[in-house]
């Protein structure tokens, strides 16, 4: 069963995952269960206690099962805080008795605590499920795909008020990796207001809401009339910012069209043609700079890591820095894999510049758009005239918290 699980992460409903995870909850399925593990399916071997759940053999580490016992003394559901002392489980320590009932397991340790885990829960949690599982489902897009699904805009009215109308554009949010409100005041405050239903702001050098325009206020290329070539912000960060939000509060002009290009659908290409240069971009690591020196700005911000990011477990794509401006001198990888690295960046380059993989914007006042960092690269068309852009950064851990308080898997 497990082994029928999508092993290529594309994108799977969270349905389908809890499915899979043997999560129905009809009597029959219960009894099965019950048999199947009275059965064969329960055996201690000396490194680990073996179920076999549904046809598939779960292993659990001993320590990791005292650990992880969810009675009231050593786990607090109140708080969902773990209270036993890891400290303290002998390491070498084994259940005296091991028994199955009502779809639970239950082991008496030697000093005659008792521990009971739903086979459920033991499932969802064994190592087994996560490596087969993703952590947030995902749609991959290039223009094609993008325009297919015809993802409807929030309206800034509902959108503060409504938590169906915040609900609907965090699962368009988290499956494409950007997302849209339209309808906002074309003011800073309000667009602040729009994000705060989202998360929290990450004030960072540029400010909490920042608001620019073409006048070199700052050392950075973002400053000015130029073209931006696709990239992430903040690569040059430990922790890149997470969201980046933009309201084009004004442009009496011409050119000046945002462009947004899916990373991971970039990565995933090349993770396809190449897994050995998909490989080496997720090993090596490599820095990123912000440098600046000005009468009213020093800042010197450095960020090491691969440009691709995956989940050791199951290797799906969490995070790319990609930024080929705030990219560092590279000295981080020995001579004779620096021309390989060199290959597998240009094939990423290209793949990421497919022209079909482009989604040319034009942020018009009233249009706010919410970017993952993270995923999807942003740059912009050259322009002339006046342009005046606000926005803000915005904490990853919040916005997937708020996604999570609303049951949606991320
Ligand atoms: C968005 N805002 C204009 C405030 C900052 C722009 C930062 C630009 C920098 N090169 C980077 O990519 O991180
Ligand atoms: O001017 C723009 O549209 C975006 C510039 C940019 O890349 C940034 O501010 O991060
Ligand atoms: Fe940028």
């Amino acid at each position: 069963m497990l082994g029928a699980l999508n092993r290529n992460l594309r994108p799977v409903l969270r349905q389908t995952r809890l499915r899979l995870f043997g999560l129905r909850k009809t009597p029959t399925c219960a009894a099965q269960i019950r048999c199947a593990t009275t059965s064969a399916a329960l055996r201690l071997q000396d490194d680990c206690l073996v179920l076999n759940y549904e046809g598939t053999p779960l292993r659990f580490n001993y320590v990791w099962l005292r650990d992880h016992c969810r009675s009231a003394s050593s786990f607090n559901s109140a708080t969902n805080q773990r209270n036993v002392d890891t400290g303290s489980i002998d390491l070498s320590i084994r259940p005296q008795s091991t028994a199955v009932e009502d779809g639970q397991l239950v082991l008496t340790w030697p000093d005659g605590h008792v521990s009971k885990y739903d086979l459920s829960w033991l499932a969802r949690n064994s190592y087994e499920g996560q490596k087969r599982s993703i952590v947030q489902p995902r749609v991959f897009w290039n223009l094609d795909i993008y325009e297919k699904a015809n993802i409807e805009s929030a309206k800034w009215d509902t959108f503060l008020t409504c938590d169906h109308e915040l609900k609907k554009f965090l699962r368009s949010y988290l499956l494409y990796g950007v997302a849209f409100v339209d309808g906002v005041p074309a003011t800073v405050e309000a667009t602040k207001e729009v994000t705060q239903r989202v998360s929290l702001m990450r004030e960072t050098t540029y400010g909490g809401m920042w608001s620019f325009t073409s006048d070199l206020s700052r050392g950075d290329t973002a400053y000015t009339q130029l073209a931006l070539d696709r990239h992430t912000d903040t690569s040059y960060f430990q922790e890149p910012c997470g969201i980046q939000v933009f309201h084009c509060l004004k442009h009496e002009g011409t050119g000046g069209r945002t462009l947004l290009v899916d990373g991971f659908y970039a990565a995933e290409k090349l993770r396809q043609r190449s897994p050995e240069n998909f490989e080496l971009l997720s090993t090596v690591h490599i820095g990123h700079e912000y440098i600046e020196s000005s009468d009213r700005h020093q800042n010197h911000m450095r960020g090491v890591g691969p440009v691709l990011n995956v989940y050791p477990w199951n290797n799906e794509l969490y995070l790319i820095r990609y930024n080929n401006y705030d990219r560092s001198v590279i000295n981080t990888i020995p001579h004779d894999v620096v021309q390989r690295w060199y290959v597998a960046h240009r094939q990423l380059t290209t793949e990421l510049r497919r022209p079909e993989n482009e989604l040319w914007v034009k942020l018009t006042p009233g249009k706010v758009v919410f970017i993952d960092n993270w995923r999807v690269m942003h740059g912009r068309e050259a322009f002339t005239g006046t342009r005046q852009l606000c926005g803000c950064y915005l904490t990853r851990d919040d916005v997937l918290s708020t996604a999570r308080c609303f049951g949606l898997q991320a």
